[in-house]
């Protein structure tokens, strides 16, 4: 019997579910007619092709001219020294034992920082590398602390990420972010990630921070945590 889930040619038993199959795929085999169905690398008839030029994705976010240098709080933490967390409920302050992302940011010179993390295999996103999601909040994370070096309380109102390379799991990170340029309530922040002390980076990252009034923007918001 010939399965439902493949066009032409007989069963392969060593094929699951897209994508994963994918990985099993090989050109012997599609020649030899095993070929699901539901390709998902079939591309329908008469469909355009997207143009996209993908470098090109790559932002063209840039700091306004208008804006500022940022000014180190006097009383901000001295080059090396850990900046505490800013909320102890934060999944991003929180060490891998109590369900957070386990990382150590600690302050530079200037507005920058870097943090550490070691890719807890729980972070697994794709086999064998952490997930994006797990970057970029560590991404948002790190660059929020540069904040702190300037007391000033934020949130992040656009982030994103460009990944370079995987990121493999229990690898060990090193982020390097600052505060760009300040122009009114809005903060512009750079980051990068480099993997196991690597001289390239595998991603970077760029966000815009607002500063806000946290009594007033967690007033109506604050009795939804359970960390009180
Ligand atoms: C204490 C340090 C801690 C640092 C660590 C934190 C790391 C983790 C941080 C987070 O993940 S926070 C969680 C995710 N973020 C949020 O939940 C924020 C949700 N968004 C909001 O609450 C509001 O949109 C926000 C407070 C950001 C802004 O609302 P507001 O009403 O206060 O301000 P407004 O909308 O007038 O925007 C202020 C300026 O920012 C600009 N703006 C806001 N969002 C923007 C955006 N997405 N892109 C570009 N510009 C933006 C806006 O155009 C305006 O520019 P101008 O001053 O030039 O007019």
């Amino acid at each position: 019997m010939v399965s439902r889930r493949f066009a032409v040619g007989r069963r392969c038993s060593m094929d699951t579910f897209p994508p994963f199959s994918r990985l099993r795929w090989s050109p012997v085999r599609r020649r030899r007619g095993c070929v699901p169905a539901h390709d998902p690398l079939r591309r329908p008839a008469g469909r355009v092709e997207p143009q996209l030029d993908y470098l090109a994705m790559t932002s063209n976010w840039t700091v306004p001219g208008e804006a500022v240098s940022p000014v180190r709080h006097p009383e901000a933490p001295a080059p090396g020294e850990s900046i505490p967390a800013h909320w102890h409920g934060c999944f991003g302050c929180r060490g891998t034992g109590d369900g957070g992302l386990g990382l150590d940011v600690r302050a530079g010179e200037g507005a920058e920082v870097t943090g550490e993390i070691v890719v807890d295999p729980a972070f697994e996103g794709g086999p064998g590398v952490i997930h994006g999601g797990v970057l970029s909040s560590v991404f948002d994370e790190v660059m929020g602390f540069s904040a702190k070096l300037l007391a000033l309380e934020v949130v992040t109102a656009h982030l994103e990420v460009d990944f370079r390379s995987p990121v493999p799991v229990r690898s060990a990170l090193t982020v390097r972010a600052r505060v760009d340029g300040v122009l009114g309530r809005k903060l512009y922040a750079s980051a990068e990630v480099y993997v196991n002390g690597a001289a390239a980076p595998a991603g970077s990252a760029r966000a815009l921070f607002i500063t806000i009034d946290q009594a007033v923007h967690f007033r109506d918001l604050v009795g939804n945590s359970t960390r009180i």
